[in-house]
Parts: structure tokens; sequence; C-alpha cells
């Protein structure tokens, strides 16, 4: 058994056997614990096993139900579902079920052990065999000391294999001997420290058995509001924000489950790296987005030139889209002519022709603008106006006293004079208009409907619309934002594409109507049932003098048509992937620095009670358009009601490789203070200078030796963007299956990634090329550089040509 101290607690307390007595033989005492925790392990897995037993056999059960209604066909969908979604639970939390126990001061309590998730003895009143970590009850388990042991008087932790006990670690929350404490504010020293040396699997692995203090307030931290978490490279930031996740998705369950969590990545690559933690913490409905994937119909990972990006991510696109918008909804020159095609019967002006002047239709914008409805909405208003006053032209044409002057193009208002027509006969010719297919074409053209996609495709195609859309931005700005139908979209696009969606807003009308009209149906329906039920019911009751209560009475045809309704069983994160307006319960974003003033737009109609956890960090921005400062980036939206949070300790990166990067960042921001590194490993960074011609080579001859040293770990190269293909394919000369790009698949042992394609990853060992060259390429060259720097868990390696940025330089 190994002990080590917690803070303030015993370095040489004595040896504590299994059941919690001193025990005088370490080796005898490490053998027995373990004995002990294996055997309440195994009491654990036959529990789990019968779990799995009970979800396995009502999936079955529900698999074989056919169900002859929708009503029991969408039932046993719902059983099938959870039954599903609970065999995946339970097998999702085979590896390291239990992996902690309290034992409390006063004995008075029995020991408490804590998992992934809660089991319960079944057979004795449901007393608790492991509490799930997110209970309050767990909660000691991350936070006792020896200052505030919370009752705790021993924290275990269990490190197993599969179901065998390998290795018990014990701290001894002991405040008589705290001068004796290990490093300041460690939880389970030795477990963290193992786990942090593992070499790396290309996956990210939960951290739910050494989640530290500071991490622990974070991730617990209450469901309302916004909060946002700043931390160095390897504070543990997107470990927080995905155990949080696992938190708020068990404490607020219900609340979650009908709404849905949303997590944004900042790259697909990064999304996969994390994809399996929610689900080893027990927890699946979790919908995880680029922000290039926001805008359901469009996916996209295509980068914008930087210049472009920030033109595109700045708030003063509203105005132009609003302006663009705007432009949409014209007003002709002259008047227009429109030749009243369809055969209007009724009034005989088929074959006529209408005139659009500009006054009327002039009119008619300013009123469809008054409403302040979105543009497709508006339009409804817009064309009724255009076709009242069409009406009354028409009306007076045809209505005239024949004695009377030419009614068009006199001074005759609408209804003054000499109309012969009564207003139904005027309201019948505004609803044949109303149908008229070329009229409707004239009007499309002054105010058409659009979807966003073609709103910013039509905008961006024209130097005429740019300059009607921006008048305010120089030539060569809006220059940037010009692209040829047809071009793909950008990541800077979608929050655009989303913005422009609620400006056109979408004209459901035709959905409705059909909806309503498929309700009056099953209202009718209803109501023939219930007629039938209540005859019957009053033949059979007809000689009983007793006051019978008819199905009538308990039922109305509605109540019984809504019934008829089929449930939608998909899940929050499934509707919400194809809902544009879905609004989540929650939102998490990681990497959320690198998001533009127009991507928190989106993200905040996605979250309107502001419900938002948000970690990143300052000196990491990449993106030209990103956060400098977190309070102004938010001031719009939380009116100084921020929560924030600091992470300190990095867990990722040892001491010798942070003070290089410390260096760096005195370069980015001289305020900011490099984070405190958890561990050294005694291996100092090196650099290596060879000609700018020999690099690709040079790094290919390093990977292979270095891919070797880390033997089942991984290895990333960071390259500057100009130096990618020519470093991947000399690497892939000795490493075939090398990873790369934007898709890069890391369960392979070696990547070669820019830092921008690298951010949020992590590898044992990391060789960044030409860092002058990635400092050089962008604009947040250093940031970058510093992402480059500090991806390692272990070995660093700098392979240049030239001068060192500065920083670097011995
Ligand atoms: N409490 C912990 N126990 C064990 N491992 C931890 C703990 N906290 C963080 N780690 C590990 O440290 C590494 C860095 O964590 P993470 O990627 O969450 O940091 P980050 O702050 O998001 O980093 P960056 O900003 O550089 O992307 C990961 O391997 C993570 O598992």
């Amino acid at each position: 058994m190994a002990e080590q101290p917690a803070p303030g607690s015993t370095r040489d307390a004595a040896v504590t056997a299994p059941d919690g007595s001193a025990g005088a033989d370490a080796a005898a005492g490490d053998a027995a614990a373990v004995a002990v925790e294996q055997s309440y392990l195994d009491r654990l897995y036959g529990r789990l096993d019968e779990l799995r037993g009970d979800a396995q056999g009502r999936l079955s059960g529900a698999l074989r139900q056919v169900g002859n209604t929708p009503s029991e066909r969408a039932e046993r969908e719902s059983v099938v579902r959870d039954a599903n979604d609970q065999v995946a639970m339970l097998g999702a939390v085979e590896q390291g079920l239990c992996f902690g126990r309290l034992d409390f001061a006063d004995g008075a309590e029995p020991p408490r052990y804590v998992g992934r998730i809660g089991i319960f003895d079944e057979a004795n009143g449901y007393e608790p065999l492991l509490v799930d970590w997110r209970a309050p009850a767990a909660r000691p388990f991350y936070l006792a000391t020896a200052a505030a042991p919370d009752g705790v008087r021993r924290r275990r932790h269990l490190d197993t294999r599969g179901r065998r006990v390998v290795e018990v670690t014990d701290e001894v929350l002991d405040l008589d001997d705290a001068a004796h404490a290990g490093h300041e504010g460690l939880t389970g020293e030795a477990t963290l420290l193992a786990a942090l040396s593992r070499s790396r699997t290309g996956r990210m692995r939960d951290i739910v058995d050494t989640i530290q203090a500071e991490q622990d307030r974070v991730i617990r931290a209450p469901l309302a509001g916004m909060l946002v978490v700043q931390g160095g490279p390897g504070t543990g930031k997107t470990a927080v924000a995905l155990h949080r996740a696992a938190y708020l998705l068990y404490t607020y369950r219900e609340q979650l489950t009908r709404q849905g969590v949303l997590l944004v990545g900042p790259h697909r690559t990064f999304l996969r790296y994390i994809e399996h933690v929610l689900p080893a913490l027990a927890e699946t409905g979790v919908l995880a987005r680029t922000v290039g994937e926001l805008f359901p119909g469009v996916a996209t990972a295509v980068e914008e030139e930087p210049e472009a990006g920030l033109v595109k991510g700045a708030t003063s696109m509203v105005e132009v889209l609003r302006a663009a918008v705007a432009d949409r909804q014209r007003v002709p020159d002259e008047p227009v002519e429109v030749l009243i095609d369809d055969s209007h019967q009724g009034f005989g002006f088929q074959h006529d022709t209408v005139v659009l002047e500009p006054e009327t239709v002039a009119a008619a914008r300013d009123r469809a603008r008054r409403t302040t409805r979105p543009h497709n909405l508006a339009r409804e208003v817009f064309v009724a106006e255009v076709v009242d006053s069409l009406g009354w032209q028409v009306a007076q044409r045809l209505g005239d006293d024949p004695y009377a002057d030419q009614a068009l193009g006199g001074n005759d208002a609408p209804g003054e004079g000499t109309l012969l027509l009564n207003e139904g006969d005027v309201a019948e010719i505004r609803r044949e208009l109303a149908t008229d297919s070329r009229l409707a074409a004239a009007l499309d053209e002054l105010w058409p409907t659009l979807t966003p996609q073609q709103l910013l495709t039509d905008l961006y195609a024209s130097d005429d619309r740019l300059a009607a859309a921006a008048p305010a931005l120089p030539e060569a700005r809006r220059a940037l934002l010009r692209r040829d139908p047809g071009a793909p979209w950008t990541v800077s696009d979608v929050p655009l594409l989303d913005e422009a969606a609620e400006l056109l807003g979408v004209d459901d009308r035709a959905r409705r109507e059909r909806e309503e009209r498929l309700r009056r149906r099953r209202i009718e329906y209803a109501e023939g049932v219930l007629e039938v039920a209540a005859g019957s019911m009053s033949q059979e009751f007809e000689d009983e003098e007793t006051e019978v209560l008819e199905v009538t009475d308990a039922l109305t045809a509605e109540q019984l048509a809504e019934r008829q309704v089929e449930a939608d069983r998909r899940t929050a994160a499934e509707r919400a992937a194809v809902d544009r307006q879905w609004t989540f319960g929650h939102v998490i974003v990681d990497e959320a620095q690198e998001l533009s003033p127009m991507a928190w737009r989106a993200l905040m109609r996605r979250c309107p009670t502001r419900s938002l956890t948000v970690v990143g960090d300052v000196a990491q921005t990449a993106d030209e358009s990103g956060t400098r400062t977190w309070a102004d980036t938010f001031a719009p939206y939380v009116d100084g009601r921020l929560r924030t949070a600091e992470l300190a300790t990095s867990y990722r990166t040892p001491a010798e490789i942070l003070a290089v990067a410390a260096r760096l960042l005195a370069h980015i921001d001289p305020t900011l203070t490099p984070p405190r590194a958890v561990r050294d490993t005694g291996d100092e960074p090196w650099f290596r200078c060879v000609p700018s011609d020999l690099i690709a080579t040079e790094v290919a001859d390093t990977v292979r030796t270095e891919a070797a040293e880390v033997g089942d770990g991984r290895v990333g190269v960071i390259v500057p963007a100009g130096r990618a293909t020519a470093v991947t394919a000399a690497v892939r000369t000795v490493v075939p299956d090398a990873a790369s790009g934007d898709d890069a698949d890391l369960e392979r042992g070696v990547a070669v990634l820019t830092a921008r394609q690298a951010k949020g990853l992590e590898f044992d060992t990391v060789l960044v090329v030409a860092p002058d060259e990635i400092v050089t390429e962008s604009r947040r060259g250093y940031s970058d550089l510093y992402v480059a720097l500090t991806r390692t868990t272990n070995r660093l390696g700098v392979i240049h040509s030239g001068q060192l940025p500065a920083g670097l330089e011995a």
C-alpha cells in the first residue's frame, strides 16, 4: 500500500490496515488492504452485472414486442431507447467503476465508496454501495483536507485494472502533523502524478478519480448564470468543462434532459479527441459542435483568411446584414406594368394590366417595415398592402361610371366619386390578385423570400450590393467579403448565416396550415369516436336511474385528438442538432478565446437564459477576432454579472517546459501569470539549428528516434502552415501512417499539425518546427507558438534554421 500525505496530512502515520486499525507491517497491510478492497469490488461488479442483466432483459423484452397501434409502437420505441441507453451506460462504467473510499473520524459511519455511478443494495433497504462522484456525499473525496477534513479520517485511492485492485493509496487527514504536508493543495498526489505520467493514447481520459479542489469548485458551480474559467495551458480547462457537463446533467437531470446541453469545441479533431470522456462518465446526451457546425445544413471546417475573418467576425456585420436585407426590399424608380395572367373570370380582368406605382410600393414597404417582423414574415404585409392598393386600381377601372372621366390617371382617389362595385366585389378582386402568378413574380422582385444562404451569396457576389450594405467599410475591407457563388462556406460565414436567419425569419405559414388541417381532421375523427361511445353507453344504461359518468364528460374531442399525436421520442441533442432555433439548458464553450463577437451572438441566441460555462485562455488566442479580455467580450450580454474562476496549476506541461513558455508569455501579455507546474521531469527542452532546406529531413530523423522513445505514446510535430506539406511528406517516409491536417486521426503514433490544428491537444513528445516562421505567419504568431510549446506532457524539441523568436533564444 502506498501511503502519501494529503495537504496537512500525516506523512509518517502508521500504516493503516484495511479495517482502519494500525498495523506494523506495511507489506502485510498492503496485501490485506488490497484483499479487502478486492472483495468489496467483487460485490460491486456482481451488482453491476445484475443491473446489466435487468437492462438487457428489458431491452430484449421490448424488442420482442410488435406494437399494434401507433401509441403501442411509440411506447415500445421509448422502452427500447431507455433500455439501450441503460445498457450502454452500464457498459461504459466498467473501467474504474470504483476508485475511492472515505473513512470517517468518529467511526460512526461505515466507509463510503466513491465511483462512476451510484449503486444501491436493493436487498438491504437500498443502502448505498457506491456513491456517484457527482453526489454531494462524494464531495469530501475531492475537497477534504487535514485543515478542513469534513469528518474524513482517511481518503483511500483504489488503483484498478479491469476488475482487479492493483494498489491502494491512503491519505490520512491529520492536522497535528500538517507541517509535514506534501505539495500544497494537491489531493491524492501519488495517484494524480501516476495519472499524469501515463503515456497518451490520442484520446482524452476522464480525471474523475483525481479532480483537484480548484477544479471541483468549478465543476460543481451552480447552473444559473455565466461562468468564465481562465486558465493557462494544461490547467485542466477541457477536463473541467466535460466533468461539469456530466455534473450538471446529473444534478439538474430533468431540466437538462429536456433542454439539452451544447458543447462547443475548436475543431473536429478536438471533438473526436474528447468524445470518449462523457460516455465514460455515464453521460451521452450532450451535443458537441464546432462553430462551423452551428448552422444546420451547413457544415464547414474551411478557415477564413485572417483579414477577411476579422471583418466577418466584427459586430459591425450586424448593420451590414441589416442593410443587405433592407436593400432587397426595393421600390422601383419607374412605374412597373404587370400583365395579369391568370383567368380571373369573376370580374373579367384577365390579360389586363396593373401598374405598380413607386409611391404605392414605397408605402407598402414602409408599412411592412414598421411591423418590425423579420423580412420573410413582413413580406406578407408588403404583399397585402400592394394588393390592397391594386385592388382599388382594378375596381375603379372595372366599376367606373361609363360617363365619368377615366379613373386611372385621373384624380380619383380610391373610394371617391364614381365607383359602382361594392366592398364585397373589391374584396373578391383582391383575392384574385393575391393568387396571380405574374403579380407574385413582380412582387418577388421587389421583396423576395430569401434564405440566409441566398442573402449572403448574393451579397458577397456583387460589388454594388456590398457597397449598398456596407457604405461605412473602406473599399479594401469590403473587397475582402467578395466571393463567387458556389465557393465553400467558411467558419466565419456560419455566424453570419445565423444572423441572417434571424433577420429573415422563416415563413412557415404553409407548415402551420398543414398542421392545423391535420389537427382539425383528428378532432373530427375524435368527435366521431366519442359519439359512438356515447351512443353505446346510453343504450346500456337506458333503464338505470343512477347518474352515469359518460365518456364525453371526462374527455373532449380536442383532448382525445391530442392523445393521438405521437410524441417526439428523439433526445434533446438529436432534436437540437437539426433545429437552428433550439435553445439549450446550458452551453459549454471550450477554447472560448477563439470565438468572434459574431459567433458569440449566435451562441447567445441558443442560450437566452445565459446559463453558460466558458473556458479558455486569452494568452492562447489565435483568431484575429478572438477574445483579448473576457470582461469586454461578455459586457454586451451579462451586464457585469460575470462569475469568474481561475485555474492556476498546469497538470500537463512539466516545469522545465513551462519555464520556456513563461518567457514567451511575457511577449504576449506581460500582465498574464504563467501557470505553475505540478511536476518536473528532469528533461530540459532542446534546440537544434539546421539549414532551412534540411529542416524536413531533420524532423523526419528525429521523429524516428522520438517515436521509438515514447513507445505506445504519441509524438506531435507542430509546424508553420507553410511547411506542413513538406514536413508531412518527410515524416511519412519514416512513419507512413503519420496523421496530419484538419481531420487528423490522433490514435496514430505521430501527427503533423499546425499550431491551430493542435489547439487543445497533447502529446508525450512535441517537436516544434521553425518557431520563427510560426511567429511570423500570423499577427497572433506568438500565441500560436505558446500553444505549440505547451502541447507536450514530457519532452520538447525545437528544430529551427534561423534566429529564434524573442523569448526562446538562450
Ligand atoms: N485533476 C487532474 N487529474 C489528472 N489529470 C488531469 C487533471 N487535471 C488535468 N489533467 C490532465 O492534464 C491534461 C491537460 O488538461 P486539459 O487538456 O483539460 O487542459 P486545458 O487547460 O484545456 O489545456 P489547453 O488550454 O492547453 O488546451 C490532460 O491530460 C488532463 O487529463
